[in-house]
């Protein structure tokens, strides 16, 4: 498993040293004026300002390390971090979805940080993304770093582009990747599947 060409951090510009010369102020004025509102009105003066660093901080955040692993001496666990929670993307309508992450894998030689799971986690959210290819690019980086080729990640999603617009009805979106020995129906993939609140 490699992870998605799609999946890519946007390259944007950092700082607009000239006050109004920062192109996303510029889309968020052009937007609030599409949509009938006054940019120059008191409660929105500071708002295009606002709407550029929110996009720079949501698809420049860095997660940070990842690769921390420490020696195994025992063999055969299963390792499982459950409940992760993300924020990401709809690379369709650029609206926000959650995410809930079960991440799971049989260590080979070493273990993973615990923490890196979730720092793996958001540095594939924090860009523009559908689910599936979010669960699947998590759980290629997991075997990268881990030199596992047993990794399991399931995603539980909700998407406000189906809860808020369009048909409007909240739902939850299961998609999960699965190689090694959870590919197979069997405990190894029961124990994850119950780890991530079960099959429904
Ligand atoms: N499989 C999948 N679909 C997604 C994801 N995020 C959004 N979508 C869907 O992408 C589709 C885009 O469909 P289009 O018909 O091109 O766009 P649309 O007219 O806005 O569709 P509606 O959302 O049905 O109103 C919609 O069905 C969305 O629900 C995702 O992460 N995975
Ligand atoms: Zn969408």
């Amino acid at each position: 498993m490699t992870t998605s060409a799609e999946t890519r951090t946007l390259e944007l510009p950092r700082e607009h040293a000239e006050p109004g010369t920062d192109p996303l102020e510029t889309l968020a004025r052009q937007l609030l004026t599409e949509i009938g509102e006054d940019p120059d009105r008191s409660g929105l003066r500071d708002t295009p300002a606002r709407f550029a660093r929110w996009w720079r901080e949501f698809t420049q955040y860095d997660p940070g390390q990842v690769e921390t692993v420490f020696p195994l001496h025992t063999v055969g666990q299963l390792v499982t971090v459950s409940d992760i929670h993300v924020w990401s993307l709809c690379e369709h309508h650029l609206l926000p979805f959650s995410c809930t992450l079960t991440i799971a894998y049989r260590p080979a030689s070493h273990v993973l940080g615990l923490s890196k799971f979730a720092r793996i986690a958001h540095r594939h959210a924090h860009r523009l993304q559908i689910q599936e290819r979010l669960v699947h690019d998590i759980a290629s980086e997991i075997t990268a770093v881990t030199g596992s080729p047993d990794v399991a990640v399931i995603g539980k999603g909700e998407h406000l582009c189906m809860s808020m617009r369009g048909i409007r009805t909240p739902a939850v979106m299961t998609s999960s990747a699965f190689t090694g020995i959870f590919e197979d129906f069997g405990p190894a993939r029961d124990e994850v599947v119950s780890a991530a609140g079960g099959p429904r």
